[in-house]
């Protein structure tokens, strides 16, 4: 039985990281704040270019942050001992958005489960190790028969995912950053892969960050939801208040770009589209002016629509 805490597991304080040089900076993350906790799962939406990997990254320690903290279980990361940084790249785990490309392709996926166990969880011996496999294989509902001896490109990719999942969960992670997890799978394997990480959340008691740009996914599997535009976080709060009431101009535009599987098309269909487009593009517009305003230095990716 896991307990929801008060504390976040692994927090970003007035995190910031800017690219190129002084004369042309991009500011891909700026003065980012927000929190994990166990059991929930933060959606980060934005599109392309907004900062969502970056984060991503800042969080996996891919990226140093040039101003700001990293938290974790309450203790800033940034020169703590070997042993904490060890216990941290254990803890933090990250499943990504082409699970082909993050496998090994001359590796079976016995090796791809046995390593991060041989790695990180030592109290296991050989046979304690088999017996792990067999249940992160159960975890993400696969059938060690059909998979373990194969290799990669043998697997469809949603079950290429569920391995990289089951990979993630090996080494007893605290919390998963998932980047856009489902975006390159087929439609039809999408909701499997989405339970999956519901499931993990409720029953391991995990913190999730869920990174997409796809707002109805992230309704799906996320209680708390942050909206980034342009390196900055421009809206954030609980899904259903954020959603129902969004405040800032980018977060209804996102919204209005979700199709809407209740709309009828019927003969006015076509001149309604066309006000939606021209609605969207209005708001696209203000919203840029509006960045411009707050940052005039600030990196601004045009949005076409
Ligand atoms: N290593 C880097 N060097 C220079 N610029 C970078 C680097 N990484 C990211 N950027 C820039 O920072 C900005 C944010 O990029 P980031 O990849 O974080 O966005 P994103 O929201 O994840 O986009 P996508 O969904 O396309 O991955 C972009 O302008 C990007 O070009």
């Amino acid at each position: 039985m896991t307990t929801l805490s008060d504390q976040p597991v692994l927090a970003l304080q007035n995190v910031s990281k800017t690219f190129g040089s002084k004369e042309n900076p991009i500011y891909a993350a700026r003065d980012i704040n927000f929190g994990l906790y166990p059991g929930r799962t933060l959606a980060l939406v934005g599109e392309s270019g907004s900062g969502k990997t970056t984060v991503a990254r800042l969080l996996m320690r891919e990226y140093i942050p040039d101003a700001g903290q990293l938290t974790f279980r309450g203790a800033p990361v940034q020169g703590a001992s070997k042993a904490s940084l060890r216990a941290y790249r254990s803890a933090v785990q990250m499943v990504f958005q082409d699970p082909f490309s993050s496998l090994n392709p001359t590796r079976t996926i016995h090796h791809h489960l046995s390593r991060p166990l041989h790695l990180h969880r030592p109290d296991l011996d050989r046979k304690g190790r088999e017996a792990a496999i067999i249940d992160l294989l159960a975890r993400v509902q696969l059938d060690p028969a059909r998979v373990l001896h194969k290799f990669p490109h043998e697997l469809s990719g949603g079950m290429r995912q569920r391995i990289s999942i089951a990979r993630a969960l090996a080494v007893n992670p605290q919390v998963i950053v998932a980047d856009e997890p489902t975006s390159m799978l087929d439609v039809s394997v999408r909701l499997g892969i989405l339970n999956l990480l519901n499931d993990m959340k409720s029953e391991l008691g995990l913190a999730l960050l869920y990174i997409t740009h796809d707002i109805a996914t992230a309704r799906f599997v996320a209680e708390d939801i942050m909206v980034m535009y342009a390196g900055q976080v421009v809206e954030w709060g609980d899904m259903d208040s954020v959603l129902t009431n969004p405040q800032h101009p980018y977060t209804r535009l996102l919204l209005a770009a979700v199709p809407d599987p209740d709309r009828r098309i019927d003969a006015a269909a076509p001149q309604n589209e066309l006000a939606r487009v021209e609605d969207i593009r209005a708001a696209s517009a203000r919203v840029q002016t509006e960045v411009q305003q707050i940052a005039p230095n600030h990196f601004i990716r045009k949005i076409n629509l």
